[in-house]
């Protein structure tokens, strides 16, 4: 049986990775498994940068956003002679197995370190949820409330003065995040990459809510799609309504976990030793129904997206 496995967060740090390493500790510790922590994703497994973790080390973390091993990005760990150093490095540490906690992009390092002979179980912690193989992903739900919490203190201040806030939210080029925030806002209008802009249909709602004398307006807008300041002056110049961007930005990636991400994070943990203690490597966990399961990683990562359309009308008909 494995004897020493490590744990790592990588890409995009993503509230509830605190609490998912945690989990990966602790289940291990309980399993009799030593357990690593490397530090700053694949950079810090190429340089060495891993120590031991014990129970201690990850006591007070549950409730930190952020990661307390550090997160990075390395597109050279695409090369494989980079890839053999981050081995070679496991090897002198003793270390058989790793734990990935990251999106995609960390999947597929994962997958080709597992080809080369260690078996990696990879977590979904991004606040994207743009991973198919998983309905959720650890720090979605904290995003979303962070998002929602921002989009009432925007439509304070819009209804103040009558104007239209167009929000920028993250997503890469997922809309959850978008469609989510906008149907807990109660947004008037949303734009996501799925659907594309459709800029006469906006005018339209907002047109229709003056008929309404409604205060204020709030536009959500998935990142990557347009410029929201330029944006907001095309809305405003054909409208008439006095139109400001905000942009969440990083804001979104910050913060305590919420509790849905904390028990998310430590189920995801503590069933990544149960799958590394049966041997197994190259898979993926994900929540279906409430229940987690595993997928290998290249067939997760080709899984199409189905984008949930009746989501998406709801978000419009609510508004
Ligand atoms: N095809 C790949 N092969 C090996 N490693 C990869 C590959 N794609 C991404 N990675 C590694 O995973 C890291 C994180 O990926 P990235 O896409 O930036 O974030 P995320 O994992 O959050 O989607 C990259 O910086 C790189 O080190
Ligand atoms: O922090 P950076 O490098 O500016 O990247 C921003 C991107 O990272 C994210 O916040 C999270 O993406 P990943 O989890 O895939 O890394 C995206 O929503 C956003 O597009
Ligand atoms: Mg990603």
């Amino acid at each position: 049986m494995v004897k020493r496995i490590g744990v790592l967060t990588s890409g995009g740090d993503a509230p509830g990775m605190n609490a998912a390493i945690r989990a990966v500790v602790r289940a291990g510790i309980a399993n009799n498994i030593e357990v690593f922590g490397i530090y700053n994703g694949y950079a810090g497994l190429v340089k060495g940068d891993i120590k031991p973790l014990t129970n201690s080390d990850v006591g007070g973390i549950i409730n930190r956003g952020g990661t307390f091993l550090g997160s990075a990005r390395l597109p050279e760990f695409k090369n494989i002679e980079v890839r053999e150093l981050g081995v070679e490095q496991l090897k002198k540490h003793g270390i058989e197995a790793l734990v990935v906690i990251g999106g995609d992009g960390s999947y597929m390092g994962a997958k080709k370190l597992t080809e080369m002979g260690i078996n990696c179980i990879a977590l979904p912690g991004t606040i994207d949820n743009d991973i198919v193989s998983s309905d959720f992903t650890i720090g979605f739900d904290t995003a979303l409330n962070t998002v929602v919490d921002a989009i009432d203190r925007l439509r304070d201040t819009s209804a103040s003065h009558a104007r239209c806030s167009v929000v920028e939210i993250m997503g890469r080029h997922c809309g959850d995040l978008t469609v989510w925030g906008a149907i807990a806002s109660g947004a008037e209008e949303l734009i996501v990459p799925e659907k594309g802009i459709n800029m006469d249909e906006i005018v339209a709602q907002i047109e229709e809510g003056k008929k309404r004398q409604k205060k204020h307006f709030i536009v959500t807008l998935a990142e990557l799609m347009t410029d929201a300041h330029e944006l907001a002056k095309e809305i405003e110049k054909r409208t008439g309504v006095e139109t400001r961007a905000t942009v969440l930005g990083h804001t979104q990636r910050g913060g305590a976990p919420t509790a849905a991400d904390r028990v998310l994070a430590g189920r995801m943990g503590a069933y990544a030793v149960d799958l590394l203690i049966e041997g197994q490597g190259g898979r993926c966990v994900g929540i279906r129904d409430n229940k987690l399961t595993h997928y290998d990683i290249l067939e997760a990562l080709d899984l199409p997206r189905v984008f949930d359309e009746t989501l998406y009308n709801l978000a419009k008909q609510l508004s």
